[in-house]
């Protein structure tokens, strides 16, 4: 038995998967709709799970939360917990409370409204060993799985990607195309990457492709979808910046590494966010 927590377009999707795999997961929500649709390739149509409070005897967890609200779904947890979130700093401030945790990595995009969320941009689910029973339940559903040995470096590979696109885009409240459409976007994604390289060769994690040419390639695959950070800050909802350029500071800072670019991004998008919360 499979459980999920946050039902939102990440928990949608695993559940949309799994459906298609003929498993009727177990859901813990926060926020209920009377039905939840999930479209995919011009087809719609309503998610089955079970609402349930407690998971009880899954074998795994998936937490589909946003990752500052990691910590508030350890009390959830049940099995091992694979924590599907973007960033750095959301999975292990679960594992430090639940040690029975992996994390996940998720290239595809999903746009969510209200009770509704589409799929916009196939890509990949990557899974350690330890989700190998759940990998075969998504990839029956038809998901592209990846089951990996070591996932830190694909969870950089990401940091790396979000961190050049999500604050760029947010701040310019312009879709991802404009990263590799304008000069000046693409040469700060080139100098953030740059610096999160650093910070990952620091730490002895080896990024397995070149993080520039893979935030252009994913910028120009998703090129008129609006990034979550734009998404949040156009609607003046906290960002997960903090996990993103806010983790390169972090690491840098204590690592004896300048990360200048990063830090003007996490600022500035921080800025955003207090002016935003003036104006609610
Ligand atoms: N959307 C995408 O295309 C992708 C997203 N990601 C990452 O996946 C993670 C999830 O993002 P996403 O699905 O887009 O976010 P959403 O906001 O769409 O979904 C998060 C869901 O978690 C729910 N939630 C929060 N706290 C709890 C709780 N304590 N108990 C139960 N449910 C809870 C929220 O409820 P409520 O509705 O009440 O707020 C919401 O429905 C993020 O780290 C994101 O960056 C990664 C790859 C792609
Ligand atoms: C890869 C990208 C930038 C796709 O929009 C994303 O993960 C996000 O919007 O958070």
């Amino acid at each position: 038995m499979i459980g999920v927590v946050g039902l939102g377009a990440v928990g949608s999707l695993f559940v949309y998967f799994l459906n298609r795999a003929g498993i009727v997961p177990r859901v813990v929500q926060r926020r209920r709709c009377p039905e939840y649709v999930f479209c995919a390739g011009g087809q719609c149509g309503g998610l089955r799970f079970a609402d349930v409070a407690d998971l009880g005897d899954v074998e795994y967890t998936v937490v589909a939360v946003k990752a500052y609200d990691s910590a508030s779904v350890v009390p959830l947890l049940r099995g091992v917990a694979v924590v599907a979130q973007n960033g750095i700093g959301g999975y292990e401030a679960i594992k430090e409370r639940y040690p029975n945790s992996v994390p996940a990595v998720v290239t595809y995009g999903v746009y969510r409204e209200g009770c509704r969320s589409e799929l916009r941009g196939v890509g990949e689910i990557y899974l350690p060993r330890a989700a190998e029973r759940l990998a075969e339940a998504l990839r029956e559903g038809g998901a592209n799985v990846v089951v990996v040995d070591d996932i830190e470096p694909v969870r950089w590979l990401k940091l790396a990607v979000n961190a050049a696109i999500n604050a760029v885009t947010g701040l310019l409240q312009g879709p991802n195309g404009v990263v590799v459409a304008l000069p000046q976007a693409r040469e700060l994604a080139s100098a953030v990457v740059g610096e999160v390289a650093k910070v990952a060769e620091a730490l002895g994690v080896k990024i397995p492709k070149d993080p520039l040419e893979e935030v252009l390639r994913i910028a120009a695959a998703t090129s008129k979808n609006i990034s979550s950070t734009a998404q949040d800050l156009a609607m003046c909802r906290r960002t997960e910046i903090d996990y993103l350029n806010g983790t390169v500071l972090k690491y840098g800072e204590a690592l004896g590494i300048d990360v200048p670019y990063n830090k003007a991004l996490y600022l500035l998008v921080k800025a955003k966010e207090v002016l935003c919360a003036g104006r609610e």
